[in-house]
């Protein structure tokens, strides 16, 4: 029995591995047909082991059955909203004020990140297993969607390594990537079904399925950019050494990520990604600038709902090509 269980063990950690180099890192793993062999392997074992069967196993992701509704979470630490910058010179007068406010002149670090124009996302680890999904809602209270989320394959649902917090809160953006909503959209063409205006809709009606058998055959995706509530352990001090942790966590992060230093490091990285805008595999709507160090972010603070240590600079809005 012992063997057995080994063998059933392992197969969790190789699919696991798997998932992750193939969803989070987009590397590609081994052929569909090795990998399909490997869950029918372990869904074999598990139809006649039941009782070895937990909620982190692979075979768990998809619940078999719709529910009623969606409860709702009220979250412990409000989801932020961003200030937006709509120019150059706003961006100018964003670290102005922070200077002022620090009462320090010396150059500020900033991590750059892309605005990815999806759903706003918690997600809640405690020992290192996710045991739930929330929707940003108002910020205060969002939707249980724990259900949809663990259809996502790029979501763990456990972390990986080590040193992670018991209680984790890990927030970022359910998106779905161009060629996914492309194809998904062919599909429902073909079949006389509803199209979606946009990836940013695709992805919100994927999330509000009530059966999480049909979100589980939508292609989404999950960037993970902040963390919220953490108890029971420590963290980086800074934004940038955060998104290095959370990738040896196996979350998913934005390769796209970069360290400026100053307003003319945020112009550069903002005519840089306006460059990269239309080849990336996913649609952003601006960019995202943090101050890097969380000490600084602590004592710069938020003025009512938006943090005075961040703001979002918007691209034009794109034109709608009508297809
Ligand atoms: N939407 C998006 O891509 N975001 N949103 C934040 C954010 C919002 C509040 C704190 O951080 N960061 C990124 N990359």
């Amino acid at each position: 029995m012992t063997e057995l269980h080994d063998r059933y063990q392992a197969l969790i950690q190789q699919i696991r591995r798997y998932d992750h180099e193939y969803y989070v890192l987009n590397e590609s793993a081994i052929p569909d047909v090795e990998y399909d062999r490997l869950m029918e392997e372990l869904k074999r074992i598990e139809s006649e082991h039941p009782q070895w069967v937990t909620p982190q196993s692979p075979t768990q992701r998809v619940a078999g059955a719709p529910q009623a509704g969606f409860e709702t979470v009220e979250h412990r630490m409000p989801m932020l909203s961003l200030d937006n910058a709509f120019n150059h010179d706003d961006l100018g007068a964003f670290v102005k004020r922070l200077k002022d406010r620090l009462n320090d002149p010396s150059p500020i670090e900033f991590a750059c990140e892309p605005k990815l124009d999806g759903i706003a996302v918690s997600l809640l680890y405690e020992q290192g297993h996710l045991v739930r999904g929330a929707t940003r809602g108002d910020g205060t209270t969002g939707e249980d969607i724990t259900a949809n989320v663990r259809t996502i394959r790029s979501i763990p649902l456990s972390l990986q390594g080590d040193g992670w917090p018991e209680v984790l809160e890990v927030r970022g953006e359910i998106y779905m990537p161009k060629a996914g909503f492309e194809r998904m959209n062919d599909e429902a063409r073909e079949r006389g079904d509803k199209v979606f205006v946009n990836p940013r809709n695709a992805a919100s009606g994927s999330l509000r399925q009530l059966d999480s058998r049909l979100t589980a055959t939508r292609p989404l995706e999950m960037c993970c950019y902040s963390v919220g509530v953490f108890e029971g352990g420590t963290l980086p001090d800074t934004q940038y050494q955060l998104m290095q942790k959370f990738s040896e966590w196996g979350l998913k992060i934005n390769p796209e990520m970069a360290l400026v230093t100053d307003v003319q490091g945020l112009l550069d990285y903002y005519d840089q990604l306006e460059q990269k805008r239309n080849g990336l595999p996913y649609e952003i709507d601006g960019i995202v600038y943090k101050v890097n160090s969380f000490g600084l972010q602590r004592r710069l603070g938020f003025v009512s709902r938006a943090p005075r240590w961040a703001i979002a600079r918007k691209f034009p809005a794109q034109e709608e090509v009508t297809t």
